[in-house]
């Protein structure tokens, strides 16, 4: 079949990670029509995308688009970039942002493809880049989504959210962010579509557990629903719009990763629940598994706001070797959960939650129904 070509509009931008992530991003840029540098901190990976448009210890068998220019020169991958992505594990992003921050243009919008927490202060990835770079949150955006970096890299459709306080930055990295197999909606509620991405591998990594131990569909779907209702929770007492958990940067992006055997973060999963202790799995994962790190600062987010993880804390007693993997199971709560919302399916989960979520829903109607949150093209 005839392919269209893609548009052609050459705005510069830089990727910064060439792993599975940061290559896969390099190149939807690229199809969409952009000049893209990807930076790689090993020359040699550098020099295989640059020569060989290959990135074979990532996407092994893709093919990447030929202007996709690489080098491992942080200056040189930065100088001139209009709009920088950033796909470098988590906690090693301030580290990164604090080598990148000369190279930076002070008008650059920055993106952040990551979806982790900061382990030592609990902060979101924009959150780290505004500190970090001394800028307005409105120059930051971060992108979102069921994402499965080797399914993009064979152009099997897709979907995204880019998610930035300013609608505006938001909609000029969307309309890079394109092409005739990734399409990127928009929307204004950072908190929920950056906690969306954090929270979902946390659940996949419960899903990984109990089909490792060989439990079917019923555990894991009562786990996916009841994942997603303390992903709502949580991100919800942090100020999140309830929809955005429930559209690609919550509910889409939690299918995706829970159902994957392409996922890292249930694969993980998957080999405790086969038997194996964490530190074999951590030394047999040689890609970035966010999820392990974003446990201990989730849970420690979630007691801050009085919000119950049982799925969450379950799986932070598995990796600790406190809980076996077979005891992990969706209708366990805490201890101290009150009787009354114990037993409550849907959304209402905590009480404070339950009233925020009301709050937020009729401060929306007041507002003429435009919420900030949910997929937007
Ligand atoms: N893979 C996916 O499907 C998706 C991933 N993401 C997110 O993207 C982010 C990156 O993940 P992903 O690309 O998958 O990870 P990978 O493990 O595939 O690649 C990690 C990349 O980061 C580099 N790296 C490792 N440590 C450092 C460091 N200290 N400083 C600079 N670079 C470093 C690695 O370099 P080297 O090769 O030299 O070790 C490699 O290029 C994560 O937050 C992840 O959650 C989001 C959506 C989809
Ligand atoms: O975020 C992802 C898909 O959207 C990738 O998930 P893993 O990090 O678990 O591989």
């Amino acid at each position: 079949m005839a392919r269209a070509a893609a548009p052609v509009h050459g705005t510069r931008v830089a990727v910064v990670g060439a792993g599975s992530w940061g290559t896969t991003f390099a190149k939807i840029l690229a199809d969409g029509g952009a000049d893209v540098v990807l930076w790689a901190r090993r020359p040699e990976l550098a020099r295989e995308i640059q020569e060989g448009k290959r990135n074979s210890d990532y996407l092994p068998g893709v093919n990447l688009p030929m202007g996709l220019r690489a080098t491992s020169r942080l200056d040189l991958a930065l100088a001139g970039a209009e709009h920088v992505f950033l796909s470098v594990p988590s906690q090693s992003l301030r580290e990164n942002l604090l080598a990148a921050g000369p190279h930076l243009h002070a008008q650059a919008t920055i993106v952040s493809l990551m979806k982790g927490v900061e382990k030592s202060t609990g902060l979101r990835m924009s959150e780290v880049i505004s500190e970090v770079l001394r800028i307005e949150q409105e120059q930051v955006a971060v992108i979102s989504g069921p994402n499965l970096a080797l399914e993009i890299a064979k152009e099997q459709p897709t979907a995204a959210v880019v998610s930035s306080t300013s609608l505006e930055t938001a909609q000029a990295v969307a309309s890079i962010s394109r092409n005739r197999y990734f399409r990127s909606f928009v929307n204004t509620d950072v908190i929920g579509t950056e906690f969306g991405g954090v929270l979902k591998n946390l659940i996949a990594v419960a899903i990984g557990i109990v089909d490792g131990v060989g439990y079917g569909e019923n555990t894991k779907a009562s786990i996916i629903t009841r994942g997603l209702v303390e992903m709502t929770d949580f991100a919800v007492a942090y100020g999140a719009h309830p929809e955005t958990l429930s559209g690609l940067a919550g509910l889409g992006d939690l299918i995706a990763t829970s159902q994957s055997p392409l996922s890292r973060n249930n694969t993980a999963g998957r080999l405790l629940g086969q038997g194996y202790h964490l530190a074999d799995v951590v030394n047999q994962m040689n890609q970035t598994t966010e999820g392990l790190a974003s446990v201990g600062p989730i849970l420690e987010l979630a007691r801050a706001k009085g919000v119950e993880m049982p799925i969450v804390e379950q799986v932070r007693q598995v990796l600790a070797g406190t809980l076996a993997p077979r005891d992990i199971a969706p209708h366990l709560t805490t201890d101290d959960e009150p009787q009354g919302e114990r037993t409550m399916d849907g959304q209402a989960q905590g009480g404070s939650a339950l009233r925020r979520a009301v709050k937020r829903t009729l401060d929306q109607l007041r507002n003429g129904g435009r919420g900030a949150g949910g997929d937007r093209p």
